[in-house]
């Protein structure tokens, strides 16, 4: 292995992503014996750290939290990239691949308040933070009588945010929290079965360069299967369904004892009208059952419900 001795990861800047890329060096250093000091940890600015005015799903265009580092990526400035898997588009830009998944955190919603225990028992007329579509579109689907507030930045302005009463309740992605180490803040966590996560949710993936042995050879290790299997069948339910970033959709993939099940759901952004389904078989299936899954509620759902909106 020796175009060069120090392993370069990209990663964007935020707490979290810096927790991520920590995550992956250590595993780096456990699986092969290495210093800490042979990995290099390399901060790169996306265009969706740099807009904060805006909700991305405004912004439109895909790979807002991961162009900047695929073309590091391509050029060789850097070897790997880590990313939340829920970032990555499901198609990325030739030459490059995702090469390992790292073991799955929790996929769940949070739910965070100062003002209630749950969603269900937030005063009628409460206002909740989120500038997520499918977060938006699952609250109104519960709570039909609940005011939905864009809320953007990070976990401590949304928190700043709470304190000083502009909403009542936030949700965030509980696996961010417990890698921050702030799980202590959560008041209540969404059941995937009627609050289903963003397809990827929870799960850290590494980019690399496609056919580069020595960087896939470095990050086998770190690979976790059921994760992957898991991925492989949410990412084509996304694809299938030709994700574009105003539809709000949802879906979680589980694996255990050699099968896949998968949950996905498609809603209108008011929550009025929502498609959903259950899936499951053999885990050498899971791409197929994904993409199955996009294409039944695709058929279901009818041109009008994607054409509504957008
Ligand atoms: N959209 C930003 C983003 N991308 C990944 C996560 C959470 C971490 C994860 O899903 O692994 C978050 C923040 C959030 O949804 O609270």
């Amino acid at each position: 292995m020796a175009r060069r001795e120090t392993i370069r990861i990209g990663t964007r800047g935020s707490p979290l992503a810096l927790a991520q890329a920590n995550e992956a060096r250590d595993k780096l250093v456990a699986a092969h014996g290495i210093p800490a000091n042979a990995i290099d940890i390399i901060v790169i600015s996306t265009a969706g750290d740099r807009i904060q005015d805006r909700p991305l799903s405004e912004v439109g265009g895909k790979g807002l939290f991961t162009q900047e580092l695929e073309e590091q990526l391509l050029d060789g400035r850097i070897d790997i990239a880590v990313h939340s898997s829920k970032d990555m588009p499901t198609v990325l830009p030739e030459g490059l691949a995702l090469t390992a998944f790292l073991e799955r955190e929790d996929p769940r919603d949070a739910f965070i308040s100062h003002d209630a225990g749950s969603l269900e028992s937030l005063p009628e007329g409460a206002v909740v933070g989120s500038s997520s579509l499918r977060r938006q579109a699952l609250i109104r689907r519960i709570r039909p009588d609940v005011e939905v507030v864009g809320f953007r930045g990070n976990v401590q302005t949304r928190l700043r945010k709470l304190s000083e009463g502009v909403a009542h309740a936030t949700l965030l992605a509980n696996a961010g929290l417990r890698r921050l180490g702030m799980a202590s803040i959560v008041t209540d966590l969404m059941e995937p079965d009627y609050f289903p996560p963003a397809p990827g949710q929870g799960a850290i993936c590494i980019e690399g360069r496609a056919g580069d042995a020595r960087t896939d050879a470095l990050v086998a290790p770190l690979n976790h299967d059921a994760t992957t299997i898991a991925l492989s069948c949410e990412r084509a339910f996304l694809a299938a369904l030709d994700g574009s970033c105003r539809t709000p959709i949802a879906g979680l993939a589980t694996v255990d004892a050699g099968r896949v099940s998968f949950h996905g759901m498609i809603l209108t952004p008011d929550g009025k009208d929502a498609h959903a389904i259950e899936i499951s078989g053999p885990v050498g299936r899971a791409a197929d059952l994904g993409r199955e899954a996009g294409e039944t509620l695709r058929e279901r759902a009818g041109p009008y419900f994607f054409a509504s909106w957008s």
